[in-house]
């Protein structure tokens, strides 16, 4: 995330820590070329609309622990981050309840051009009450409902994006003073239950069209619209048996949406403490620990649940309710007993995903472990201490997965979305954007339109 504390929270009061630097744009491309070195995929920068006031009703700890509080737009740092890299691509988060589908496919769609086809979003639709009020609405919409607009909001993006220009339709031939064909540039037309529009897009193809989709939704509405549209699904959990059940349901439900079985490329939340040895990584650990604030990582799960944590004592089990937040966080309260002090304990670096310690060999094995009974297709790993955390992934671990053949040596040519599939650098034909490819044929009517 573009901000200081993202997942494990206090961890930027460590000396070593840099994350206060995040807006400075040299702070992202050293990262940028960090993860580059790394033969990284891709940079996720997650983001929110809103404040996280749930915790005690307000913004307190928010502020002094700097919970996402103040996290700035993501997007405008991509640029600075391609210009100094050439393979490593960008996950962006955009929240679509707050955007125009218009200005936003232009804008990703610009980014797409300038990052050679290097970019993906990270679809969400938010959960926090703050970011209505921000925005000048009293609250937020029904949970299932937002997921209806994000269906409308796509199918939008996909007339941009995929139905308005014909591939050759850009010329730029000086001599017959001809820069793009009228031919073969078409209006689209919307009528969708929550967007209206017509007209052409402003933006020609860019290497991708459709930034690589990705999603996170859990609940059984989010599951259907994410095996519906994400090409890449972040999931977490740290039981094996949980992790296999997840990735079997994604891809049932893959296939019941008429698309092939390995549609989604599935990514798993950990964090990672390495270091040269053993002994030398759970030091490390333990040096963590002491800067971390397990209740700032409280703080933002109330926001995450929305329900205010502060009010339950260490031996309280949290109840279950029936919030409009994340509702499947919200489920684990009604399938186990957690009491507060538990909750804080799984939040060990202030942050709530498992946590891996170990040499660079140690780490490895473990990685490979989870890969391989799960069935899951790769990790996103957070941060811990930035840029520390990453260096330390670089040294210690990568040369330990690329010496048992499970991590690449050098990079592939093209696009995100070619790395990632090796089939081209646009959506496959089975995804629901297919329906909305611009149509040679069209151009009659085309023609008609532009004329009247
Ligand atoms: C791994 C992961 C990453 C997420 N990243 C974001 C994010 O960056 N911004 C955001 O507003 N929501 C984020 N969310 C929450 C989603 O927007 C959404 O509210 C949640 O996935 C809804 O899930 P549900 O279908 O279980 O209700 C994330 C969720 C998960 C599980």
């Amino acid at each position: 995330m573009n901000c200081v504390g993202h997942i494990n929270h206090g961890l930027w009061t460590h000396p070593r820590d840099q994350s206060h630097r995040f807006n400075q744009l040299s702070y992202w491309t050293e990262l940028a070329q960090i993860l580059e070195k790394g033969l990284f995929d891709g940079l996720f920068l997650a983001d929110i609309t809103g404040a996280y006031d749930v915790y005690a009703n307000n913004i307190d700890l928010t502020l002094r622990e700097s919970v996402q509080l103040p996290s700035h737009d993501p997007a405008p740092v991509i640029s600075a981050m391609a210009a100094v890299t050439q393979h490593l691509s960008f996950g962006v988060t955009v929240n679509l309840s707050y955007e125009l589908p218009y200005q936003f496919a232009r804008r990703f769609a610009t980014l797409d051009h300038l990052t050679e086809g290097r970019l993906a979003w990270n679809i969400v639709t938010g959960y926090l009450d703050s970011a209505q009020k921000l925005v000048g609405q009293d609250r937020l919409q029904a949970h299932d409902q937002r997921y209806d607009q994000a269906e409308d909001f796509l199918t939008l993006c996909y007339r941009f994006w995929e139905g308005s220009w014909e591939d050759d339709a850009l010329q730029i031939d000086k001599q017959a003073r001809r820069f793009a064909d009228p031919d073969k540039v078409h209006y689209i037309q919307h009528q969708g239950p929550f967007y209206q529009s017509q007209g052409v897009f402003q933006v020609a193809p860019s290497k991708q069209r459709t930034p690589v989709l990705f999603q996170a939704g859990a609940s059984p509405r989010g599951l259907a619209f994410a095996t519906r549209h994400a090409e890449c699904i972040f999931i977490g959990g740290d039981k094996i048996e949980h992790i296999q059940k997840q990735v079997q349901k994604i891809r049932e439900l893959t296939v019941q949406q008429g698309r092939p079985v390995d549609a989604i490329k599935i990514f798993l939340g950990c964090t990672v403490v390495s270091a040269e040895s053993s002994s030398l990584a759970r030091d490390k650990f333990i040096e963590y620990q002491q800067y971390a604030s397990p209740e700032a990582g409280l703080a933002h799960f109330s926001g995450s649940i929305g329900l205010d944590l502060s009010q339950f004592a260490e031996d309280d089990v949290i109840p279950y309710r029936n919030t409009n937040s994340i509702v499947s966080v919200n489920q684990k309260f009604k399938q186990q007993d957690i009491t507060l002090a538990d909750l804080k304990a799984q939040h060990p670096l202030g942050g709530r995903y498992p946590v891996i310690i170990g040499s660079g060999a140690e780490v490895a094995e473990q990685l490979i472990d989870l890969f391989d009974q799960t069935g899951i297709d790769g990790f996103n790993l957070t941060r811990t201490v930035s840029p520390e955390s990453h260096l330390d992934f670089v040294q210690w671990v990568i040369p330990e997965l690329q010496q048992r053949g499970r991590y690449k040596t050098a990079y592939q040519d093209g696009s995100l979305r070619q790395k990632l599939f090796a089939q081209g650098d646009h959506l496959h034909p089975t995804h629901p954007a297919d329906q909305y490819r611009c149509q040679p044929s069209a151009q009659v009517n085309d023609q008609q339109q532009k004329r009247a």
